[in-house]
């Protein structure tokens, strides 16, 4: 009897114990369960274990090689220009001349595959100025990325044949001019890119960059420049008060822009964004200058004072300091801000071609008379 009890105290234990691991195992499963219902109370360390697993096989797919960059290291209590503002109050940043690196813009951009286009108009006598637009372009314009140049023209059979890098492409959009002012042709642009955005940019091109003929690129313009909606400091008059700039202050116009208010003077030769923000930029510009039409008025600085109210209203993401556009005619005249400008501009990246602004409107092609 006594046998029998001690077998059947053996027995109970084991079971106990038999519960208790079952209950255990049960605890455990639940635990992990749990973890796997609700990732984040994972270790941070597995997280990035598996972040960077994905990324190796994402890029092994895409048999893109892992590759080291080597930069200097960006210093936080060093600012990379002292003597400027570098970043809008609305966050935009200011581009100049040490404030980025190449290198990491063109290696972050190239993984993005995206297309950029430069328009360009070249109507009535400003087709000479083509030709070395175009040869700078290829020498300095977003060199090593897909570029498609769109030449609005009204004469397509005089457009320079050239050799380009391989990659770009030219692509000439012949355009008919009802206008014989060159203030007209110049706002009419707002309209015809405007048009073509919906036609056809936005299946061609992820960016556009929009700028007059009469300039040459003398040093680099990359990917630097873009962002969603960007603008232009015009050379003249960076460092003026906002009560100088020469906004258009009639309040009949469609441009007007109050003493009071102000952020930057834009110059109408270089702007850009994305396929969508060029489109709102232009097609508003162009309805203004319609209304103002109408009503018989038209803005001090035509498109360029159109555009001025548009990026006041429309704050541009980022803007491209005077450094990517210099005119050298105007400085010759504004003697105190040459001084300002001959120690902060560290590079001239789009120089303004001299031309005589008294034959602008008579001038015939073909006439000899030369535009600079
Ligand atoms: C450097 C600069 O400050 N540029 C702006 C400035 O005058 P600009 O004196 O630079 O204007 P502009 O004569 O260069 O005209 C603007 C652009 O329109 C095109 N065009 C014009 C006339 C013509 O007969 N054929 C032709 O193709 C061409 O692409 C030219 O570059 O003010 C203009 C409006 O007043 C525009 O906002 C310009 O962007
Ligand atoms: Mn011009």
């Amino acid at each position: 009897m006594a046998q029998l009890l001690q077998i059947l105290a053996a027995t109970q234990k084991c079971c106990s114990l038999r519960v208790t691991f079952l209950l255990i195992a049960l605890i455990m499963i639940f635990f992990s369960y749990k973890s796997y219902l609700y990732p984040r109370s994972q270790k941070p360390e597995s997280t990035q274990a598996d972040v960077n697993l994905t990324v190796r096989e994402h890029r092994g797919l895409q048999s893109v090689k892992l590759s080291r960059m080597l930069y200097r290291q960006p210093q936080v209590l060093t600012p990379a220009r002292k003597d400027v503002l570098v970043v809008t109050p609305w966050l935009a940043p200011i581009i100049w001349e040490g404030t980025f690196n190449t290198d990491i813009l063109n290696e972050q951009f190239s993984l993005r595959n995206a297309t950029i286009g430069l328009t360009v108009f070249s109507i009535k006598t400003y087709m000479i100025f083509l030709k070395q637009f175009l040869q700078s372009a290829e020498m300095y314009f977003m060199v090593g990325h897909r570029v498609i140049y769109y030449i609005f023209t009204d004469k397509p059979e005089y457009v320079p044949y050239l050799n380009i890098q391989k990659g770009r492409q030219i692509i000439i959009l012949e355009v008919e001019s009802y206008y014989d002012h060159w203030q007209d042709i110049s706002m009419q642009r707002m309209e015809m890119i405007s048009n073509f955005c919906q036609e056809r940019f936005h299946q061609e091109v992820d960016y556009l960059v929009c700028s007059d003929v009469d300039m040459r690129f003398s040093d680099h313009v990359g990917v630097e420049i873009l962002s969603s909606l960007f603008g232009t400091l015009h050379p003249g008059y960076y460092g003026l008060n906002r009560t100088d700039f020469p906004y258009e202050r009639r309040p009949q116009s469609q441009a007007h822009i109050p003493k009071d208010e102000g952020d930057f003077y834009y110059i109408g030769a270089l702007f850009g964004g994305s396929v969508p923000e060029v489109y709102k930029l232009t097609k508003a510009c162009h309805e203004a200058i319609m209304v103002d039409q109408a009503n018989h008025i038209e803005a001090i600085w035509h498109d360029e004072s159109h555009l001025n109210k548009y990026l006041l209203y429309h704050k541009p993401s980022k803007v491209l300091s005077p450094e990517y556009l210099w005119q050298q005619q105007q400085m010759d005249h504004m003697h105190d801000q040459e001084m300002i400008f001959s120690k902060i501009i560290r590079r001239k990246k789009l120089k303004v071609l001299k031309k005589n602004y008294q034959l602008k409107n008579w001038i015939e092609e073909g006439s000899g008379l030369r535009l600079f």
